[in-house]
């Protein structure tokens, strides 16, 4: 079943009720984009305005941490959160992050940079629940897709069928209408999508159309 998760980073922060008001129906969850100013260069928010959404919002929480250092804050993010998504790149010890997610009883998802090789995941494939291919370098939303994300989905998911294994395959950055059917055909399940949804002229039929260009 193929899912959309707005990422709110692209929504009018100023109206944010309003924002997330008119895409609750149509998207299968909320995507949060955790950044620290570290990890990546920018900042966006942190766990204030995540509980401060949720208290609203009855939706799936999916919060993408692209910060260094994730242990230090599993607690913290586990809190308003149905999962968490820890980068491959910002931690020394995957394992032990992956572990403490799911104690959280939460779950856990890796995110991985384009220049990240999937194959580094081949032996923690049975510990997670999902892989997030960035298809963009993380840190801003609005950006190019970057093409050759899409030989990494199809790797992936050779990998995931050969392990036998339930995982789902998400991508995140530049994802629109256009592109969704490629992506899909590709062996993603799983979609993030900032300003295709939040920028257009009405984001609910944006999200209706993403889903009927995969039916
Ligand atoms: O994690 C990130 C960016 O680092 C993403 O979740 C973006 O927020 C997606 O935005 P668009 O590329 O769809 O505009
Ligand atoms: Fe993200």
């Amino acid at each position: 079943m193929v899912k959309i998760f707005p990422s709110i980073l692209s929504a009018d922060f100023f109206n944010l009720e309003k924002e997330l008001k008119q895409i609750q129906n149509d998207a299968d969850g909320l995507h949060m984009d955790v950044m620290d100013g570290n990890f990546v260069p920018n900042i966006s928010f942190g766990n204030p305005i995540i509980k401060a959404v949720r208290n609203h919002m009855d939706m799936y929480f999916d919060t993408h941490l692209m910060i260094n250092n994730p242990d230090l804050y599993i607690e913290e993010f586990s809190k308003y959160s149905n999962s968490l998504t820890v980068h491959y790149e910002a931690t020394n010890h995957l394992d032990r992050t992956i572990n403490a997610i799911k104690e959280k009883g939460l779950k856990a998802g890796i995110a991985i940079n384009p220049h990240t090789s999937i194959y580094l995941l081949e032996n923690i494939l049975n510990i997670i629940d999902s892989v997030l291919i960035m298809s963009v370098n993380p840190g801003f939303g609005g950006q190019s897709f970057i093409d050759y994300s899409i030989d990494k989905i199809k790797d992936l998911k050779v990998l995931i069928e050969k392990k036998n294994l339930n995982v789902s395959i998400q991508v995140d950055g530049g994802v629109s209408k256009d592109n969704i059917k490629e992506l899909f055909e590709a062996g993603a399940t799983e979609f993030i999508s900032g300003s295709a949804i939040f920028k257009s002229e009405d984001p609910a039929n944006e999200i209706r159309k993403m889903k009927d260009r995969v039916k």
